[in-house]
C-alpha cells in the first residue's frame, strides 16, 4: 500500500499542496514517489551486497518496516515527495502527527532530523543508487508547530567520487517562515568494503 497518497488525516494545506505537485507531474518534470512500510525487494539483490549475512537478511529485513511509516494515521509522519530529475532535487510534504511533540505544541527535533533524513536520503539515493549518511548538519531556527504542514526542499549540491553533498531547508507553506537548514554528506557504498 502506497502511504504517501492522501488519507482523511491529512490537513487542508497538506492536500491542496499535494495536489499542486501531482499537477506539476502531469508533463513528467517531477515525479511522485511512492512509499511503503516494507517494500524492499526491489533492492535486495543490491543490500545483500553489503550485508553478506544471509540469516540476517531472512530475519530481520523481512521484518523490517521503514521507521517513519510505523505510526497510525495521521499521528506521525504524514508525508509524500516528488523528484525532479532534471534539477537532481526532491520536495517533500510533511504533516508532523501529535505523537511527534517535543517541546509542548511543537515538533521534537529528532523527528524534524528523521524526515530531513528521509528527503535527502531519497535524493541521493536516486542521484547515486546506495548510499548512506555519513554527515547532518541541521540548523533549527524556529520551532514548527504540531500538526502543521510544512516544505522540506532537498538538491544535491556537489558529487566528488562515491561522495554526495546535498543540502534542505524546511519552510511554511506561505514560504514566509524558514524553519530548518541542513547540509549534508552521503557516501555511495563500496561492494569492495563490508559493513559489519
Ligand atoms: C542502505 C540501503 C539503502 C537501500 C534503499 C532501499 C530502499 C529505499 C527506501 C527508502 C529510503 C529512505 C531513505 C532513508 C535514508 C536514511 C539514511 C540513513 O539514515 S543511513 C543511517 C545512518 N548512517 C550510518 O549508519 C552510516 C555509518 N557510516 C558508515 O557506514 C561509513 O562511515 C560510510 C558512510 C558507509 C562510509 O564508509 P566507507 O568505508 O564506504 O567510506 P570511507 O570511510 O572510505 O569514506 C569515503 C569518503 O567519504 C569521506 N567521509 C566519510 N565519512 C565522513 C564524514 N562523516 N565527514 C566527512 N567526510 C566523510 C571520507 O573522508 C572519504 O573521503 P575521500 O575519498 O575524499 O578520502
Amino acid at each position: 500500500m502506497d502511504l504517501s497518497l492522501p488519507n482523511p488525516s491529512w490537513s487542508k494545506d497538506m492536500r491542496l499542496l499535494f495536489d499542486q505537485f501531482m499537477k506539476k507531474s502531469e508533463d513528467g518534470s517531477w515525479k511522485h514517489l511512492p512509499s511503503y512500510k516494507n517494500k524492499f525487494s526491489r533492492r535486495i539483490e543490491d543490500i545483500k551486497v553489503f550485508f553478506p549475512d544471509a540469516k540476517l537478511i531472512k530475519e530481520k529485513i523481512s521484518q523490517a518496516q521503514l521507521f517513519p511509516r510505523n505510526f497510525e494515521e495521521g499521528l506521525g509522519f504524514e508525508y509524500a515527495m516528488f523528484h525532479n530529475h532534471a534539477e537532481d532535487r526532491t520536495v517533500c510534504i510533511f504533516q508532523g502527527g501529535p505523537y511527534l511533540q517535543g517541546a509542548p505544541g511543537f515538533l521534537h527535533g529528532g523527528a524534524i532530523a528523521t524526515m530531513i533524513d528521509s528527503t535527502l536520503g531519497m535524493t541521493a539515493l536516486i542521484a547515486g543508487g546506495i548510499v548512506m549518511t555519513a554527515n547532518l548538519n541541521i540548523n533549527f531556527k524556529r520551532p514548527i508547530p504540531l500538526c502543521s504542514v510544512v516544505v522540506i526542499n532537498s538538491q544535491v549540491d556537489k558529487v566528488e567520487g562515491r561522495k554526495l553533498f546535498l543540502s534542505c531547508n524546511i519552510r511554511s507553506v506561505d514560504e514566509q517562515t524558514l524553519y530548518s537548514e541542513a547540509t549534508s554528506l552521503f557516501v555511495k557504498l563500496d561492494p569492495e568494503k563490508s559493513l559489519t
